[in-house]
């Protein structure tokens, strides 16, 4: 599969501030690739250096092997987490004004059904929920036709039917091989959308590969997760257990094994989980804290 991007040791800093601290990695043509990571971590600053909106410091971006260009953004999709769209406008309006902006277009009546705005083609776009909204942004991202799309944390404050709409929509516009740049906070999201992900903290890329790969890496057999008052850490273990936040982490290849260890160390069982590993208990797991964190302070 050849590759639609290259980003070699991209980095951007503000002021003092490394948003982006010397990321690499690369995209294949047809493929979602999500950019995880909590509230900071570096994800737009990524993006928007990748659709030419803001200057990298230093490193590379190729896309299909050359740099980018004026004329290489005619070839791009962007879903931002906000657009200004001019007020009294309605929805066929709006995708009509779009469209003039661009040499060339998909066909208005394709991207209306695609999208599911068929029912509110005569609506002023203030008055759309949440989630007509969002496909109103994806339509305008899709009208030039890209090849690369950029969707910036689509499904935020969504809710959960809406969600899983948005999804079906992505995986079409995959299915037709468009490549797709996908920024989210949800995990479930990037596992069902994602055919490799990078999960960013603090400016860097603290793993990179499919989902799969990531969870096999970092995972074997199962996870048995208690409250973190269970244990009483002076004491010796027999296993090997992380803490992280608030929880102590057990990987177990045999979970009645572990479960009989607990109870002969006469260890509290409550709030007690056994489940296979999932994106929210790596990056737990990789960064010590949780993807829905408070914002950190700035990396300097
Ligand atoms: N224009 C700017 N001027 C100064 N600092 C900035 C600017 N843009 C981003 N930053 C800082 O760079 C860091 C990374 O921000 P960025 O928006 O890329 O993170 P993010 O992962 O997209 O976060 P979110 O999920 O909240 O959108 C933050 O500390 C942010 O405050």
């Amino acid at each position: 599969m050849s590759l639609i991007l290259q980003v070699d040791e991209l980095t951007r800093s503000f002021g003092k501030v490394n948003a982006v601290n010397g990321i690499s990695f690369n995209v294949k043509q047809g493929t979602c690739f999500g950019l995880l990571g909590p509230n900071g971590a570096g994800k737009t600053t990524t993006i928007e250096m990748l659709e030419g909106i803001v200057k990298p410091s230093s490193g590379k971006i190729l896309y299909q092997g050359k740099p980018l260009t004026e004329s290489i953004y005619q070839e791009l999709g962007i879903q931002f987490q906000h657009t200004a769209i001019q007020d009294y406008l309605t929805v066929k309006e709006t995708l009509e004004m779009f469209g003039a902006f661009y040499h060339h277009t998909i066909a208005l009546d394709e991207l209306i059904e695609l999208c599911q705005l068929e029912d509110f083609l005569q609506q002023d776009h203030r008055k759309l929920s949440g989630g007509q909204k969002q496909r109103l942004l994806l339509a305008l991202a899709l009208i030039n036709d890209p090849k690369l799309i950029f969707l910036d944390e689509p499904t935020t404050g969504l809710d959960p039917h809406s969600r899983r709409l948005f999804w079906q929509l992505v995986n079409k516009i995959k299915a037709n091989g468009k490549t797709i740049i996908l920024t989210t906070h949800y995990m479930d999201e990037a596992e069902y959308l994602c055919d490799e992900i990078a999960i960013m903290d603090k400016g860097k890329i603290i793993a990179l590969d499919t989902p799969d790969n990531l969870l096999k890496q970092h995972f074997k057999g199962a996870l048995i997760k208690l409250n973190g008052s269970a244990f009483n850490h002076d004491a010796v273990m027999p296993f090997e257990y992380q803490v992280v936040a608030d929880k102590i982490l057990i990987q177990s290849a045999d979970i009645q094994a572990t479960l009989l260890q607990l109870i002969n160390q006469e260890i509290a069982l409550d709030g007690l989980q056994v489940k296979s590993a999932t994106l929210d208990d790596l990056f737990l797991k990789l960064t010590g804290h949780g993807l829905n964190m408070k914002e950190e302070p700035a990396h300097v």
